[in-house]
């Protein structure tokens, strides 16, 4: 393997920089944001409420247009919709009028195409859904529907899986199971995931690394490695390390916010860090 290839990110954001056209002026979202994610490696970024990190993600998937800056995949530019990267949004999204083999189905039918009817059966077992591919989206609960909606996305077998707060309608205990689960079919099929959550629980839980944004206009201030092996279970969340990790994190947040607040009239927004 050459060098290139061995220090080549698998996903690299460089100097992005994103401003929306609003009525009261150009908003400056993320500024000169720099991102690089390993192949096979599961990075959290997490930061105040407002800071960009929606935008920095959607600007990952190819489906947001960056003012200046670039994000590659492989090395290749990502101008458009990539069929190499999968989303999962905080809802589900599946159409009513659909039972859920029909929802999965339906992005083929967009394009024209077939899914890998082995590969998704396996997903729906993975994920517990096996058998439930005739149930309508309003018989599944707020889990099964999230559960169906990562079926869904990976069912393209994507390389990369961008993942937008997916988990933060659920109550505290789906949530855990979602993230045993996703760190379950990482471990058989490792997939690049980039994930935004609020909870740090969360974020310390799934991640290899987790990115702490700035402020809005928000950049990656710090990256933190999170040393644990895997499979994890919950009970490291018990830990002293995860305490101090989570603490050290939550000051960044809470820090940031606090001396950018100290300048402004804003109130704090008290989301950031659960
Ligand atoms: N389409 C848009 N048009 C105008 N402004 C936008 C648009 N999308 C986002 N913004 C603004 O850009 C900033 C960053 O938003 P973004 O959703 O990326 O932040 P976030 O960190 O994901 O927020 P949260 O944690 O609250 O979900 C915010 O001030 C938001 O109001």
């Amino acid at each position: 393997m050459s060098d290139a290839a061995i220090i080549q990110p698998k996903l690299g954001v460089r100097n992005a920089t994103k401003s929306y056209s609003t009525r009261s002026g150009d908003l400056l979202a993320i500024d000169d944001c720099s991102l690089d994610v390993k192949a096979g490696e599961i990075v959290s970024i997490v930061g105040p409420s407002g800071c960009g990190k929606t935008t920095l993600l959607w600007s990952m998937s190819g489906l947001h247009q960056l003012s200046s800056g670039e994000v590659l995949l492989d090395g290749k530019l990502v101008d458009g919709p990539n069929p190499e990267i999968g989303m999962v949004f905080q809802d589900a999204n599946l159409l009513p009028w659909r039972n859920l083999d029909q929802n999965i189905n339906f992005p083929f039918e967009i394009m024209g195409a077939k899914p890998d009817r082995a590969w998704v059966d396996d997903l729906l077992g993975r994920v517990g859904l096996a058998g439930f591919g005739g149930r309508m989206p309003r018989e599944l609960s707020g889990g099964m529907q999230q559960r169906a909606a990562l079926v869904r996305a990976l069912s393209f077998k994507p390389s990369v899986l961008l993942m937008d707060e997916p988990f933060g309608a659920l109550d505290a205990f789906t949530r855990e199971e979602m993230n045993q689960m996703v760190e379950e079919i990482w471990m058989d099929s490792p997939t690049t995931i980039v994930l935004i959550t609020h909870s740090l629980e969360e974020a310390i839980f799934l991640s290899d690394r987790i990115a702490v944004m700035s402020p809005r206009p928000g950049k990656v201030a710090s990256i933190h490695e999170v040393p644990f092996a895997r499979p994890r279970s919950l009970e490291i969340m018990a830990t002293k390390e995860v305490f101090d990790l989570t603490n050290i994190i939550k000051k960044e947040i809470v820090g940031d916010q606090q001396s950018r607040y100290a300048r402004s009239s804003d109130a704090p927004v008290a989301q950031a860090a659960r």
